[in-house]
């Protein structure tokens, strides 16, 4: 099967489609647990070979030999080690691509009602962080399968090689301890529990007296909210101490019931060499079955953190999952050019509510820009929502003669590329929000819209991450970079609404030059409020009164008062500036 056809709702899928990189971490994976086991052999033959320097059986010269061979052994070991992790991390960032590929895909292609009411950088941000905690869950699952199931069982093997009776008893209380363990549990996480929620009531009462610090001095409740907050303080206190002695105090215990093990092997172990035991021991043999064992404990122990790292990785694919759905390529129709595109008597409006404006008639050809504006509220961002189809419009919107009600959403999201007030950036990197998985290269764009300058001054350059909603940005660096983004992904018809309102004017008309040349093959609709650049448009619309009006800057300036009177207040503020 090949990698495309291998359905992205199932985890194995991700697994299958890195079977190269695997298939290197297995063997590398292999060949270091097995040599891990290496480690105690040499440490017990040196041991037993300093008991025979000390009575006088062997030379100095032996103890050299195994000690570089030892150190070659180690290295050998941490070289494969090394080898294995890097895979591991390799694979890791593959499946995190991949995965954010199919969400990206998936997303971009919801309904945009749905996702507006979701907000939709926050439903981008959230299931971004559980593709993280997938793909690290797998990391964990791949790289613990061998550091921790191939040693555990390398190590048991060992012992049971060594002495199976001895090493079955020894390892009888491993089991015990996790028992244990799993039992206390519950009040780890129960005062665990109780914990985060103190602090969290401690987080709210510190913001309201923060916040409201003011108003509590003014109306003279000061004192009555230092008593409220003395009291969070104790409770908070109270909680940490609680979980703290829970989690402080059962590890050692667990580490000593594991451990008892050792105890036995110290006496039969002995017993053992002194030739009276189950069986007949060296030293060597001794110390190599002692170092064997402490190292299955420690090793096993880490089981439970497997436990975890997978069951937490489970959790968020069951929320990502219903999202991770092959998407059909846009249909190479759509993706085409488009010659015209031809407004007749469009209405737009709400439903129950009188139409915000009727009668559009408008022929745009592929490269023209055309603007659109009018008094507040006079429904631009509306009409600019219009050729997404989200609401039904009377009269006709057609693409080369394509009605565009009459598209399937797939065909829409080829031809209509749109940005709206809200830059709906993600929580990811600046990168990711340019290319949003695709490939390519970010910096033409970011070049269009002057923000590659300040991204290339970042210390992290194009890997910076920008913050749930794009926090961590200035307004205006948010509204170029997601206008960056819509230029990166460029369609037949690109709705720009108000995309320069955070921008100064010498950078507005240094975007707008740019986006003459990128948008050369598309129709562009420009909603804005700033008239400057309107004289330079192949044509305005003017919305007023549930009328629209259309005709070139000039003839509206001849004709219709209201915007010539809007364009010269603009001009002349500007004058003054
Ligand atoms: N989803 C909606 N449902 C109902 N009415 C809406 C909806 N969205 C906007 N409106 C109303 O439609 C009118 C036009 O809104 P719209 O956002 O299109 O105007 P605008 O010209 O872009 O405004 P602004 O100048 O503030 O950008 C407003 O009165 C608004 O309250």
């Amino acid at each position: 099967m090949s990698k495309r056809q291998l359905p992205p709702d199932r985890v194995s899928s991700y697994f299958r489609a890195e079977s190269g990189v695997l298939a290197v971490i297995t063997v590398t994976g292999l060949l270091y647990n097995i040599g891990l086991v290496a480690g105690p052999w040499f440490e017990g033959q040196m041991t037993e070979t300093l008991a025979r320097i000390l009575l006088g059986e062997n030379s100095f010269s032996v103890m050299v030999s195994l000690a570089a061979g030892y150190i070659a052994v180690i290295a050998a070991v941490q070289g494969l080690r090394f080898l294995k992790r890097f895979y591991v991390r390799r694979f890791a960032n593959k499946v995190n691509r991949r995965m954010k590929r199919v969400l990206y895909g998936a997303l971009v292609r919801s309904d945009r009602g749905d996702l507006e009411r979701q907000g939709a950088g926050t439903v981008l941000t959230k299931a971004i962080s559980d593709v993280d905690d997938c793909a690290e869950g797998m990391r964990k699952f791949t790289t613990e399968v061998f550091d921790t199931g191939v040693a555990l069982a390398a190590y048991a093997g060992m012992l049971l090689w060594y002495d199976w009776r001895l090493a079955l008893l020894s390892m009888a209380f491993l089991p015990g301890s996790y028992a244990l363990a799993e039992r206390m549990k519950r009040p780890v996480q129960r005062t665990g529990a109780a914990f985060k929620e103190q602090a969290g009531v401690l987080n709210a009462a510190t913001m309201d007296r923060a916040v409201n610090a003011l108003t509590y001095r003014v109306f003279g409740r000061e004192e009555e909210r230092r008593a409220a907050y003395e009291e969070h303080l104790t409770a908070y206190e109270h909680a940490a101490v609680k979980a703290n002695l829970w989690t402080a105090s059962l590890p050692p215990l667990y580490r000593v019931l594991s451990m008892i093990g050792a105890a036995l092997i110290l006496y039969f172990g002995g017993k053992n060499v002194l030739g009276t035991g189950w069986t007949v021991w060296s030293i060597a043999k001794f110390t190599t079955f002692l170092a064997c064992f402490t190292k299955l404990a420690t090793k096993s122990s880490k089981a439970a953190k497997l436990f975890n790292a997978v069951h937490k990785a489970q959790v968020s694919w069951k929320r990502i999952q219903p999202l991770m759905r092959e998407i059909p390529a846009v249909p190479a129709v759509s993706a085409g050019r488009v010659e015209r595109l031809e407004i007749r008597d469009l209405t737009c409006g709400y439903p129950g509510d009188a139409p915000l404006f009727s009668g559009l008639d408008l022929t745009a050809c592929r490269g023209q820009i055309i603007g659109v504006t009018g008094p507040v509220a006079c429904g631009k961002s509306t009409l600019g929502k219009a050729f997404l189809c989200e609401q039904p419009y009377g009269g006709s919107i057609r693409l080369d003669g394509r009605e565009l009600a009459e598209l399937s959403p797939w065909e829409l999201t080829g031809l209509v590329g749109y940005l709206g007030h809200d830059p709906e950036l993600f929580s990811g990197t600046i990168l990711e929000n340019v290319l949003l998985g695709d490939t390519g290269d970010p910096m033409d764009y970011l070049r269009a819209v002057c923000l590659d300058g300040e991204v290339a001054a970042m210390t992290e350059g194009l890997e910076t991450r920008v913050g749930t909603g794009g926090v961590r940005l200035s307004g205006g660096q948010a509204q170029r970079l997601a206008l960056a983004r819509t230029l990166a992904h460029q369609r037949p018809l690109l709705i720009l609404d108000d995309p320069f309102s955070a921008l100064d004017r010498a950078t507005e008309t240094e975007i707008f030059a740019h986006l003459r040349r990128l948008a050369a093959d598309s129709v562009v609709i420009l909603i804005s409020h700033r008239l400057y650049l309107f004289p330079e448009l192949d044509r305005v619309i003017w919305l007023e009164n549930g009328e629209a009006k259309v005709g070139t800057h000039e003839e509206l300036v001849g004709n219709t008062p209201d915007y010539a009177a809007q364009f010269d207040a603009q001009r002349e503020e500007n004058s003054h500036e």
